[in-house]
This record gives C-alpha cells, sequence and structure tokens, in this order.
C-alpha cells in the first residue's frame, strides 16, 4: 500500500510492506548470487562523501525527488484516514448517495495523488542513482587509462571490471533504494506514530509492545538466514568447480580408469550441498511460521480489542480499519530501517574501493614542463646503464647496467633466451615504467623530461600476436592513426600483404573481427597489426616478432609485409626468425639482463659464444616449422 517500488526485488515485482520485505529476503537467500558473495561492508559511512559529493551536483532532480517523496509519504498516511472516513460515512446505513460518492472520491484521490508520486519519486530517485553511477564509471575509467602498466600487475582486471560493475551497482542501489527508503520510512514511522496516537492512544501503547516483538525476531531469523545461504552457495560453488574440473580433464579421468572415484568424489559433494540446504529450509520453515503467527495473530488480537470497543460504542469501526492499516504501514517503516544501516555500510565499502581507484596517481605522468622533442624526429634511441627491476620482483634485475646506442634508421635485433629481458627493453622504451638507475633518451630527450604522449606518438608497436579489438577491420587499422582515409587504409593493407585477405572478407573494411579477432588466422592477425603501425607511420619501431610457427606462404607474407614496414624507420625487433637476424644492422645479444655479444650474424655465429648456440637451436628450429 505504501507503494514501495523502490524495494524492487529482481523479478521486477514491487513488493510492498513488511511481508513483501520479509518474502524478499528469504527469496533472496535462494538467490543464485544475491547474498552468496555479500561484498564487504565499510567500519563507517565516512567514504560515502563521494557518492553524495557527486549527487550533489543535480540538485533539481533531488528536490523534485524530496518533493515526490513527502507527497507520497503524505498521500500513503492519508489512506488509512480515508478508509476511516469511507468505512464511518460510506458505509452508514441510510446514508445519501451523493454523500456516499463524497467519501469514495477523496478516497480515489488519493490514491491518484500517491500513484503519481510514487511514479515521480521512482524516477527521480533512480535517475539520480544511475546517473551517479554513470559518472562514477566514467571518472573511474579516466583514471584507469592514466595509470601505468605496473598498476595492473598489483590489481587484476578481474578485480576492478568487478568494481566498475558489482560496487557500482551497489553505489546505484544506495543512492536509488537505500536513502529514499530511509527517508520515507522514517517520515512514515514518525507521522504513522503520530496518527495512531490520535486514533487510539491505549491500542496505540499496545502496538508499541507488538512492533518489537515482531520486528526482532525477523531481523535475527533473517541474519541466520543469509549466514546459511551464503554457506549453502559456497557448496553449490563446490559443485560447479567439481564438474568443470572433471569435464575438462574427462580424457585423464577416463585414461586412469576413475570414473567411479569422480562419482564419489562428487556424490561427496552434492551431499554437503544437501545438508546445508536442509538447514537452510528448516530456518526458512520456522521463519515463515513465526511471521505469520505474529503479524496475522496481532492483527486478530487488536481486531478484537477493537471490535469490543466498537460493541461498547468507545470507537468506531473506521477507527479500528484506519488503525490496522496504519499499525501495519509503521511496522513496515521500522522493519525497513532496521536494514538501511547495513545497506548503507555496505554502499561505504563499495564507495571506498572505487575510491582507491579513482585516487591512485599515475606513477608515469607527464612533468610540469614537459620538454619539447626535436622536429623533425630522427629516430634516435639510447640507453645508458640502464638498471630495471619491475616493481612487483624488487629481487631481481631485468636490466643490469644496460647501454645501447640505436642511430636513426638502424635495425638492432635483440635475441637472448627466455626471461633475458627483451620485452623488458619494448617496456622501457614506451616508459610504460621508470628504470631505477641510467637514463633511456629519444631523440637526445630523456624520456622523464618529455610527456610520454609524445613518446608514444612516435612510436609503433607491433605485438607477437595481433591485438585486435572487437570492432570492424577498418578501426582495428585506423587505431594506429584515426586521421587515416580508406585510400591510406588501403595502401597500408597492401604493404602489409593484408589487402587480399581484407577484400574476400564478406564485408570487406566493414567485417566486424569479433572477440580479439578469432575470425583471423594468426598470420593474418600479424598483417593487420603489421598495416596498423604502417599507418602510424612513426620514426620507431618496436616489433616483437611472432614465435608462434606459420606455414611457409605466411611467412613470406608477413615477412615481406614487415620488411616493408621496418625500411628507413629506427627499429628494434625482438628477432625469432634466421631472416630478421640476418637482415639486421646489429644483433645485441642479451642474457639475464646484460648484453653478452654484439654484432652482425656472421661476426656472432663465427664467434662460438651464447648466439652461435641460440642461432643453431632457435633458428634451426623455427626455419625448419
Ligand atoms: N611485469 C613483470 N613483472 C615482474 N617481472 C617481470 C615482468 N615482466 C617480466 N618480468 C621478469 O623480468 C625478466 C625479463 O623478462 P622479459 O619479459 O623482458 O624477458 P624476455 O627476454 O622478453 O623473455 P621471453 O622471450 O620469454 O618473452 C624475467 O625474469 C621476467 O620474469
Amino acid at each position: 500500500m505504501d507503494g514501495n517500488v523502490e524495494t524492487q526485488d529482481t523479478t521486477g515485482a514491487p513488493r510492498r510492506g513488511l511481508i513483501g520485505r520479509l518474502r524478499r529476503r528469504s527469496e533472496a537467500e535462494d538467490g543464485a548470487e544475491t547474498d552468496a558473495q555479500e561484498p564487504k561492508k565499510a567500519k563507517s559511512l565516512g567514504p560515502l562523501k563521494m557518492v553524495y559529493a557527486a549527487a550533489a551536483k543535480y540538485p533539481t532532480q533531488i528536490a523534485l525527488a524530496f518533493v515526490a517523496l513527502l507527497i507520497t509519504a503524505g498521500a500513503t498516511l492519508a489512506i488509512p484516514a480515508g478508509f476511516k472516513m469511507v468505512i464511518d460515512r460510506g458505509f452508514a446505513e441510510g446514508g445519501d448517495p451523493a454523500d456516499i460518492a463524497r467519501w469514495f472520491r477523496y478516497l480515489l484521490m488519493i490514491v491518484g495523488v500517491l500513484a503519481i508520486g510514487t511514479a515521480l519519486r521512482f524516477y527521480f530517485v533512480s535517475w539520480i542513482g544511475e546517473r551517479v553511477v554513470a559518472d562514477i564509471r566514467l571518472k573511474v575509467q579516466q583514471n584507469l587509462l592514466r595509470l601505468a602498466p605496473g598498476f595492473y600487475e598489483e590489481n587484476s582486471p578481474k578485480e576492478i571490471s568487478s568494481r566498475m560493475t558489482s560496487d557500482t551497482a551497489i553505489i546505484e542501489q544506495v543512492v536509488g533504494t537505500t536513502v529514499s527508503v530511509a527517508l520515507r520510512n522514517t517520515l512514515m514511522a514518525i507521522g504513522g506514530t503520530i496518527y495512531l496516537f490520535y486514533l487510539a492512544p491505549q491500542m496505540t501503547l499496545g502496538l508499541a509492545l507488538v512492533i518489537p516483538a515482531i520486528v526482532i525476531p525477523i531481523t535475527v531469523f533473517g541474519r541466520r538466514l543469509r549466514t546459511v545461504s551464503r554457506t549453502s552457495q559456497d557448496r553449490v560453488a563446490d559443485v560447479g568447480a567439481m564438474v568443470t574440473e572433471v569435464l575438462s580433464g574427462m580424457k585423464i579421468v577416463q585414461a586412469f580408469n576413475q570414473e567411479s572415484r569422480e562419482h564419489a568424489r562428487f556424490g561427496a559433494a552434492v551431499e554437503r550441498t544437501f545438508t546445508i540446504a536442509k538447514r537452510r529450509i528448516l530456518i526458512r520453515a520456522v521463519m515463515t511460521s513465526v511471521i505469520i503467527l505474529m503479524i496475522f495473530g496481532s492483527i486478530t488480537l487488536l481486531m478484537w480489542r477493537g471490535a469490543v470497543g466498537v460493541a461498547e460504542g468507545a470507537i468506531s469501526g473506521g477507527t479500528i480499519a484506519a488503525f490496522v492499516i496504519t499499525g501495519g504501514l509503521v511496522a513496515g517503516a521500522f522493519g525497513s530501517l532496521t536494514e538501511v544501516y547495513g545497506d548503507l555500510l555496505r554502499g561505504a565499502g563499495a564507495a571506498s574501493r572505487l575510491n582507491e581507484l579513482l585516487n591512485t596517481q599515475a606513477v608515469i605522468a607527464p612533468p610540469a614542463r614537459p620538454e619539447k622533442l626535436p622536429e623533425p624526429p630522427r629516430g634516435a634511441l639510447s640507453f645508458r646503464n640502464v638498471t630495471f627491476r619491475y616493481p612487483t620482483r624488487p629481487e631481481t634485475a631485468a636490466l643490469k647496467d644496460f647501454t645501447l646506442e640505436v642511430e636513426p634508421g638502424e635495425t638492432v635485433a635483440i635475441v637472448g633466451p627466455s626471461g633475458a629481458g627483451k620485452s623488458t627493453i619494448f617496456q622501457l622504451v614506451e616508459r610504460f615504467y621508470d628504470p631505477q638507475a641510467g637514463t633511456v633518451r629519444l631523440d637526445g630527450v630523456p624520456l622523464t623530461k618529455a610527456d610520454p604522449a609524445d613518446i608514444r606518438e612516435r612510436i609503433a608497436f607491433v605485438p607477437q600476436d595481433g591485438v585486435l579489438f572487437s570492432a570492424d577491420a577498418r578501426d582495428n587499422l585506423r587505431y594506429g592513426n584515426w586521421q587515416a582515409d580508406d585510400e591510406a587504409i588501403w595502401e597500408a593493407a597492401r604493404a602489409a600483404n593484408a589487402e587480399r585477405f581484407i577484400k574476400e572478407l564478406p564485408d570487406g573494411l566493414d567485417t566486424y573481427l569479433g572477440e580479439s579477432g578469432t575470425r583471423l588466422s594468426g598470420g593474418q592477425q600479424q598483417r593487420i597489426a603489421i598495416a596498423r603501425a604502417l599507418l602510424r607511420d612513426a620514426p620507431i619501431l618496436l616489433l616483437d616478432e611472432a614465435t608462434s610457427a606459420l606455414d611457409a606462404e605466411s611467412e613470406q607474407l608477413v615477412q615481406q609485409a614487415l620488411d616493408r614496414l621496418m625500411a628507413d624507420r629506427t627499429t628494434l625487433v625482438i628477432a625469432h626468425r634466421l631472416a630478421t637476424v640476418r637482415k639486421a644492422d646489429r644483433i645485441v645479444v642479451l642474457d639475464e639482463g646484460r648484453i653478452v655479444e654484439q654484432g652482425t650474424h656472421t661476426q656472432l655465429a663465427k664467434a662460438g659464444g651464447l648466439y652461435a648456440r641460440l642461432a643453431s637451436l632457435q633458428f634451426a628450429a623455427t626455419e625448419a616449422a
């Protein structure tokens, strides 16, 4: 009756009053995800300040929501009064039909105001909730884009994405529901209690004893049920995990004749789920019976007391009706208020997790007065005595006293065993990290003195496996240069030997390349990445050659594309192919973060050192593939 739309549950059906709320809560216990992974609560409401600040930007909507809230609370309380009139005057024997109509019209008017007011309140309150969440998401993502890759090693993308979705959903719940529920129910509890005293002071005192007797056991049962439910969901998750494990390892299970053992193991997990579910349903069964007994029992007792009063002529039938309805509203309001604080703490927990993402400072940021890189770009790279440790692995240096001067236009192949530090060189050139000692320079300017965006503007990076986004072929190519028109795109595609297969795609450049480009072969993805780098047309090329073996024809197509890409550019290439090292102006051999040899392929092959060993193993293997 109070039009409690904000407590809408996942089924979309509004649940009203105390019974509705209880049902909603116990259904939530059965729900798959609702309480199973209940998010952590904060210790205080402090972090909600950020939510307040975000909402305060929309004073008009807040004012409108508040007005609607006042109107609906008033209209809700007016309903019992309306019923009182209708019952006492509208049902009076021998009454004038015109007089009866008046009271019913009055009641209808209240209902109309309540309906419209509730719709407006729901609209504005939810609007604010959604808008606040949208603003927070935008701000968080903007900050995330500024953070260096090191941050994502310590904070998993899965965790961050869960903050962006579930934590923001909790905030939405707080703004769009909890605050409104709290305000409305406080108004209803106060207003309702005053009205009850006005109607029947003695019966109200009786009710004051009954309400806690209803609310307290329900709250206690509710808590127990929530704990048991959580355990129950964990057990169900165990069953799920076991199914996945066995299914994905089915060949091993069967090859080792472990079917009966797996069945027994699964049986035990299923029985554990059943045992805990039995406890849950027992608590819920008892809880339901207690609720029915308490609520309907007290209504019956009140009516009984009222009936005696009516018989004695001390009280009217309409007053009894108004009293019962208002009593229900007030009890429901108190019931709701018991949940509000917990919900707010949960919201504060979510807000503090989002705050962390919002306030993380970028380690790699432009200096206050960035030094301009010389124009036109030359493409000279220099590493002087660079020592670098990854923040997550401070004990080992990925590069040790590394010195390398790369001349404009030179092609330097970097080879070395796995973990030697080859990719680390690229990370430092892009300035994803700053070395602990030594200096990296681009065209004579130390990277730390320039704006990272200016540095990256001058670099094209071709990763091992072409990183494609879920977009069409055109946008995947233009990622290197959004100004490129179709003519330029086709020219790059041609040079990258990608023209033919792109033309053969169902919609040419408009073809959607699917999640992570799964619709293209490895060689095709590499050629897209090469075309993208061609479009970028940067003076420095960082090329991480693919290790995956391609068939001879793709290999040749990729190689030709790479040759065109490397021409007239300073190129650092992590080389896995003999063809590449042969063509390089210089080969740098890296081991455990240090340069151990340098020279051309012929020189190094003759020297009989690490390169000669690697070449005979690694390149022979890839050439044979
Ligand atoms: N993000 C990281 N955090 C911590 N340590 C890292 C990280 N990336 C690389 N390392 C470590 O730094 C060292 C150098 O790694 P790097 O990736 O540069 O080697 P690599 O020569 O490119 O190897 P591969 O040929 O296997 O790709 C290794 O010991 C590696 O374990």
